[in-house]
């Protein structure tokens, strides 16, 4: 894992990022002005409003057809895209998947995890000898998966991955069919994972392919603690917001940007706040 720079500006408060949409949209309404309408997406982009963003970039196709990328954001924000990821212009490819597990599943999952309560420890960065607690940069504790876990997930996450065609629509070659790494991640009160790639060329890990997979509570103990996929520099600083949902996961290239941010918790139990099972499939 390396931790890079946050991309410079980047505004990502949901409030702050409100307003201006309230801005833009009453600006729209006024002019019908195109330019207005490709910011008004990619600020319901950034707010984590998919279906709206996903309306708005192809109404935007259609004003201009010329222009590629509409379209494929168009597709992407409403999970259709397939096979147009080149186009995307550092727009980082995602795929979403809501209910992965069956509810009897996900609740036995979440019992072999407080049985291993006492095995969390807090979460480190960097790679190998380089590994050291860094707080500002990195605030959650984790479970490093163990074979009753990937037992139980597995099966459901390469099956998962055939399906809905995740390597197809993230324009990936292959992963290993046998060698994955899963681990368990809470954020209390505080928890952040500022801005990383999971895997970077300089210190190849071998991760091709992440996935997040939310497996709190609802209703929800927190709030905050978005997922954001950052576009890659320098095509934007845009990013795309994807607001934890239980049971739901998303899949995205392992060398991508992206962070958590700050959770805000109200249950003192961290294993009761923001939780999700990251997996990370490597190449063959
Ligand atoms: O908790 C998450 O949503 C993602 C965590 C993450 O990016 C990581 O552990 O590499
Ligand atoms: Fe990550």
């Amino acid at each position: 894992m390396t931790v890079s720079s946050s991309p410079a500006n980047l505004l990502t408060s949901v409030a702050f990022l409100n307003r201006f949409r309230e801005a833009t949209h009453a600006a729209y309404e006024a002019q019908q002005d195109s330019r207005v309408l490709w910011r008004l997406a990619e600020l319901d982009r950034a707010l984590g409003n998919l279906p709206v963003a996903a309306a708005e970039y192809q109404q935007y196709a259609v004003l201009h057809p010329e222009e590629k990328k509409a379209q494929v954001l168009g597709a992407l924000m409403a999970g259709t895209a397939a096979g147009l990821v080149e186009d995307a212009d550092g727009v980082i490819p995602f795929v979403l998947v809501k209910d992965l597990a069956p509810e009897i599943i996900l609740k036995e999952i979440r019992r072999t995890l407080e049985r291993k309560r006492e095995q969390f420890a807090v979460a480190k960065i960097g790679h190998r000898e380089l590994e050291r607690v860094d707080l500002d940069t990195r605030a959650a504790v984790f479970f490093r998966g163990d074979e009753e876990l990937h037992g139980m997930t597995q099966g459901l996450l390469r099956e998962t991955i055939r399906a809905q065609g995740v390597l197809e629509r993230l324009g990936l070659e292959s992963i290993s069919e046998t060698r994955e790494e899963v681990e368990a991640i809470a954020y209390a009160s505080g928890g952040k994972y500022a801005v990383h790639r999971d895997n970077a060329p300089k210190v190849d890990n071998g991760r091709v392919l992440t996935v997040v997979w939310f497996i709190h509570d609802e209703p929800k103990g927190f709030s905050g603690g978005d997922l954001l996929l950052h576009d890659e520099p320098p095509a934007g600083q845009g990013f795309t917001r994807i607001v934890p949902v239980r049971n739901s996961a998303v899949f995205f290239p392992s060398n991508c940007l992206h962070e958590v941010t700050p959770v805000e918790s109200t249950v003192s139990d961290v294993l009761c706040s923001r939780m999700v099972l990251n997996g990370w499939f490597l190449k063959p």
